[in-house]
């Protein structure tokens, strides 16, 4: 067997590697486990997210996917692996104005009725001083509930939205820090033809203005033009990273539905409930 060193192409032995193509990684996973109660979820899951990419994570239920972003904002902890964020451990990672979160959407309502706005507004006060929202900050959340067309809605309760309005308003509080890093788990989950609309287009202009985004998805729907590269995810695994699956691509991979529409003899690649 030839246990050489593999060489990249285009090197030398002994000489520099050549730079990455696209910068350091913002986000960084390598070999990560993680165990929810004594389940192991993430069993040495492998993903790196490169400045400006937008990456899709994708998967059948339960295959690990909201673990592995919740991992990432520190919302659960690893047993083993590495993880970093911008090119630091992520225990040793505080710099959380940079990073916009978008959590899996719950149907529980309740606690204190807030208005669009202040909740909006709590997703700027990382960018504050001291929590004190000045004019800028003001005119930031304007500008995110504008981008996914709720600035009229400002002074409204939030109790009086609608299933897809209320995810435009989690997505605006996300935005409204200007992120660099924005990642979303299911952020069309349950949300109307129109809002899924209004919300490909706000993501558009986020990776218009170089934002860098780690999308959980059920399918690619609506964002799949913006979709750079898939990774899937079946039972805490990577099984592929690279293109988004498409109609040939799909039956390769795990957990492919079956599900198809007849296609035509030039049909377009076949998106089917991917990979529930
Ligand atoms: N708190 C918990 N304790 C024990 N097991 C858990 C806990 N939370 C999630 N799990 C289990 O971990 C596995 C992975 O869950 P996770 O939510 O990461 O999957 P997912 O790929 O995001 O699925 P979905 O599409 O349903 O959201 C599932 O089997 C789930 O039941």
């Amino acid at each position: 067997m030839d246990d050489r060193p593999a060489i990249a192409p285009g090197t030398e032995p002994g000489a520099e590697p050549a730079p990455e193509p696209a910068g350091e990684p913002v986000i960084a996973l390598r070999g990560v486990t993680a165990t929810l109660g004594s389940r192991p979820v993430l069993r040495g899951v492998d993903l790196t997210v490169r400045p400006g990419e937008v990456v899709a994570l994708l998967g059948a239920n339960g295959s690990g996917k909201s673990t592995a972003v919740r991992a990432v904002v520190g919302q659960v902890p690893l047993t083993g692996g590495e993880l970093e964020l911008f090119g630091r451990p992520r225990r040793r990672f505080r710099d959380w104005a940079r990073v916009g979160y978008v959590p899996q959407r719950t149907t529980a309502a309740g606690g204190v009725p807030a208005t669009v706005g202040e909740v909006v507004a709590s997703g700027r006060l990382a960018r504050t001083r001291f929590g004190i929202l000045r004019k800028a900050d003001r005119e930031a959340v304007v500008r995110a509930l504008e981008l996914v067309g709720m600035a009229d809605r400002i002074k409204d309760s939030v109790d009086a939205l609608s299933g897809g309005q209320h995810q435009r308003v989690l997505i605006a509080r996300a935005l409204a820090g200007e992120p660099e890093l924005l990642i979303m788990d299911e952020p069309m989950a349950g949300v109307d033809l129109a809002s899924q609309e209004v919300l490909a287009d706000a993501l558009r202009a986020q990776v218009a203005r170089g934002a860098t985004v780690l999308v959980v998805l059920h399918e690619l729907g609506p964002l799949e033009p913006l979709i750079d590269r898939a990774v899937v995810l079946r039972d805490g695994c990577v099984v592929h990273d690279g293109p988004p699956p498409e109609a040939v691509g799909q039956h390769a991979l795990p957990g492919h539905d079956h599900v198809h529409p007849h296609a035509g003899p030039v049909a377009e690649p076949i998106r089917t409930g991917l990979l529930t």
